[in-house]
């Protein structure tokens, strides 16, 4: 297994207040996917987060939990993703929360397993979108937010997150091209091999999540279109 962040080229992300199958699960932790993340905007509660982690942990496939709310975190995970919102309009979702959550919680974090990203939500009519009062960039808005995630804040991880709908590879392009060392991650309407290859190109991660309830048979497919490229 690749516990190797910056090398993963595929991700699965699992959305704990959805059902999935037994068999859908074990069909997406045996898929060859570098690491599955859970993880959700809305209704995102313990018991959901702790049933997915204990589905999940049957298989060896690397485990991330993508944290929304403090209340529905748990120890167990492999790595811990931090999202920092950037282009909210309210301090509270890039800085707020993560202060008060590291003023609680520091003495127990091991920052070996913990992953900020720098999120950028980029599709109006997602709920992440609503929730934490974003403004929808421009082109420059979204480089700069980019350049800053790497040149200012130093982030691990910068995050298009098109959540519902398929984004656009050209920004996609321009945003990679703003970066060296953090790691750009692509997410949002991902439903078929030809985007997953398209998105690829330029991102060095792609994030599929809900094609996986909508047709897993093509969600799977994401995979290999990854793998096989170069
Ligand atoms: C108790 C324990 C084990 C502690 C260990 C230590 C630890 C992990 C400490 C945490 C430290 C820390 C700094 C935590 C951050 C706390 C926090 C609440 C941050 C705010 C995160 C945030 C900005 C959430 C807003 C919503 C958001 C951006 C969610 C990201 C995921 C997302 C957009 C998913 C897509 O949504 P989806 O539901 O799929 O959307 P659709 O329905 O539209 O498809
Ligand atoms: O659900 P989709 O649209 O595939 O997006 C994946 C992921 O970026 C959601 O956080
Ligand atoms: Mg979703």
């Amino acid at each position: 297994m690749n516990y190797t962040l910056n090398t993963w080229k595929h991700l699965f992300k699992l959305d704990p207040a959805k059902e999935i199958s037994d068999e859908h699960l074990d069909m997406i932790c045996e898929s060859g996917t570098d690491a599955v993340i859970v993880g959700g905007t809305d209704n995102v509660t313990l018991d959901g987060v702790l049933d997915l982690l204990s589905r999940v942990r049957r298989h060896t496939v690397p485990c991330a939990l993508e944290i929304s709310n403090m209340d529905a975190v748990t120890p167990g995970f492999d790595f811990y993703f931090i999202p920092m919102v950037v282009n909210s309009t309210e301090k509270k979702w890039m800085m707020d929360l993560q202060h008060q959550a590291i003023k609680e919680y520091k003495d127990i974090m091991d920052w070996n397993e913990m992953f900020v990203e720098g999120y950028c939500i980029l599709n109006q009519e997602a709920k992440a979108f609503t929730k934490t009062n974003c403004e929808m960039p421009d082109e420059d808005d979204v480089t700069a937010y980019a350049y800053m995630a790497e040149r200012v804040f130093h982030l691990p991880i910068f995050y298009m997150e098109y959540s519902g709908t398929y984004g656009d590879p050209s920004l996609v392009k321009k945003v990679k091209e703003q970066l060296s060392n953090t790691k750009l991650f692509y997410g949002g309407g991902i439903e078929n091999s030809f985007q997953a290859r398209e998105m690829k190109e330029h991102a060095d991660t792609i994030i599929v999540g809900n094609s996986i309830y909508t047709d897993i048979k093509k969600a799977l497919k994401t995979v290999k279109a990854v793998n096989d490229m170069d």
